[in-house]
């Protein structure tokens, strides 16, 4: 496909691009991460990222904001070369990067946070707290963030994080904003305010690179976007000249075809299927109250909220994360007895936990290891590991869910995030479990991968087993045969399949009963 987006010209009137890397390469050991790939992102432009994972991304972050040095290629920020390496200041002056992990200290105010590393006028100038918390405010001020200075930046949402770390970034003078996924821990009503912030942002002649994959997202906020695929640049075109189908064929090389997994299916479930999770008036404290819900032998449940909804605590809990005050969980006829993982393991509860990084994967074990990390006892007799049938397992897995590695002895670490995800599904999956529990299982997942992942999640019922996928991505939900709404701690709704969007999204907003939803938006957590 052509480049339909050519080179600004430079001069009078039009500012050099804020950033314009080009002829980019790096390798890391045999995998080469980019190919001679470039972009320019214009002064005051919301211009798009997008690719398959393990598309060289995040690469490409690093090499703009300094953490990488590239093997070949050159980079400039408004017209002048890239500063040197080392120059922490010069780089932070020129480029700011929220990644979907916060790099703000949780110990730490906000304030502090603010102005870490330059709290006072000079190395031996005293640190002056109160006028740090004033100067803090009028940051914050500036900037329209509405968060107290005083405040543990751990006790922030990760929305305000996200703000704080945007208000950081401004105030070092980037005009320059790089966002890695930053809606991936955000629910509907988040996306909304960080979007409102950004066009506001935008008007004031900031520029942003934009990562997701959420692809409606680009739709709704960008002008401009760039398609990379395997290292390398495939296209740059304005938004609104590049369709949907389009975009996806770029990123994936093959002409598009979206069917989403579960439409056209016959219900498998019927009641006499047995009930292979039954979670009877749980309470978990802070999270729900008496909230019962059953999945059967075949089915594949959605458990749908927002943030405060409860539901991730509920698909915790089935995998014996929580204790519970009150009620009762089973899995195959078993009782789990809550607050214990063992016993969610021996009632075969398989878990896709929420956050790969803190409950998933050992960053320097191998791709195998953390795929079989759940199955050791079936990798040799007496409680030894073969690494032979690791391999041989982990090889299976890598096959089946597409994982893009050089072998089954690499590192996750360096893995792409949504390979690393895939990892994480291997494992649950590993254990066969009855009950499979997915919280959010396609996050930092491309397009292609998560049709894939869901399929697979969907075979899991449809060989008897049982799956509950909590999540608030209508993506996620579209492969449930029905789909279970919380809001506040409470099941509020419930859809069989054929439900439409704005129902299920006015329910997880808590704005409309069921039948009755004239939701106030009409759109969903991406703008649909
Ligand atoms: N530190 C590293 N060591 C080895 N290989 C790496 C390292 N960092 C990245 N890679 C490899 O480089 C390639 C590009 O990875 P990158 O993280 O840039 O992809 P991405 O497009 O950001 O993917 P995702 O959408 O999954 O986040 C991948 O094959 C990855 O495994």
């Amino acid at each position: 496909m052509a480049d339909t987006a050519t080179a600004p010209a430079t001069g009078p009137g039009h500012p050099a691009p804020v950033a314009e890397a080009t002829g980019i390469t790096k390798r890391f050991g045999a995998t080469v991460a980019l190919r001679d790939a470039r972009i320019s992102v214009a002064a005051g432009e919301s211009h798009a990222l997008v690719g398959r994972n393990g598309a060289g991304k995040s690469t490409l972050v690093s090499v703009l904001t300094g953490l990488q040095r590239p093997d070949t290629g050159s980079l400039r920020f408004s017209g002048a070369p890239a500063p040197a390496l080392g120059d922490i200041d010069a780089w932070r002056s020129r480029v700011a990067c929220v990644y979907q992990h916060s790099t703000v200290i949780g110990d730490l105010t906000v304030a502090e946070n603010l102005f870490l590393n330059r709290q006072s006028a000079g190395p031996l100038r005293r640190i002056r707290w109160k006028q740090l918390r004033v100067r803090a405010e009028e940051l914050l001020g500036e900037y329209g963030v509405e968060v107290d200075p005083a405040a543990r930046a751990k006790d922030l949402t990760v929305e305000q994080r996200q703000f704080v770390e945007i208000a950081r970034a401004l105030s070092f003078g980037a005009r320059f904003i790089i966002l890695d996924e930053p809606t991936a821990k955000l629910d509907a009503r988040g996306i909304g305010r960080l979007f409102d912030k950004l066009r506001d942002l935008q008007e004031q002649g900031v520029a942003f690179l934009f990562i997701s994959h959420h692809l409606q997202e680009v739709y709704d906020l960008c002008s401009t976007v760039t398609v990379y695929r395997d290292a390398a640049h495939v296209l740059t075109a304005p938004v609104a000249e590049l369709g949907h189908q389009a975009l996806v064929e770029a990123m994936t090389g093959e002409s598009a075809s979206v069917t989403p997994v579960a439409e056209g299916r016959a219900p498998a479930v019927t009641a006499d299927s047995a009930e292979l999770l039954t979670i009877d008036a749980l309470t978990l404290p802070g999270a729900c109250e008496e909230l019962s819900l059953s999945v059967r032998s075949g089915e594949v449940v959605g458990l749908a909220g927002s943030a405060a909804s409860g539901n991730v605590q509920v698909g915790e809990a089935v995998a014996g994360l929580h204790r519970a005050r009150g009620g009762r969980i089973s899995a195959g006829g078993r009782t789990v007895r809550t607050g214990s993982v063992p016993s969610a393991l021996a009632a075969g509860v398989g878990l896709v936990p929420e956050d790969r990084h803190l409950q998933g994967l050992v960053n320097d074990r191998s791709v195998a290891e953390n795929a079989t990390l759940t199955v050791t006892d079936q990798l040799g007799p007496f409680g030894t590991v073969l690494p032979s049938r690791t391999k041989v397992f982990a090889q299976r897995m890598i096959r089946d869910l597409d994982i893009k590695t050089p072998g089954a002895a690499t590192p996750v670490s360096a893995l792409s995030g949504g390979n690393q995800q895939k990892v994480v599904v291997a494992r649950a999956l590993a254990t066969d479990p009855h009950v499979l529990v997915a919280i959010r299982p396609t996050n930092g997942v491309d397009v292609k991968s998560k049709e894939f992942l869901l399929g697979r999640i969907r075979q899991v019922a449809d060989s008897g087993k049982a799956a509950l996928i909590v999540s608030d991505e209508l993506d996620d939900l579209k492969v449930c045969d029905r789909v279970v709404v919380m809001f506040h701690g409470r099941v509020v709704a419930e859809f069989p399949r054929g439900w439409k969007d704005e129902d299920v999204v006015a329910a997880i907003e808590g704005v409309a009963a069921p039948g009755t939803a004239s939701p106030a938006s009409g759109t969903d957590k991406h703008g649909r």
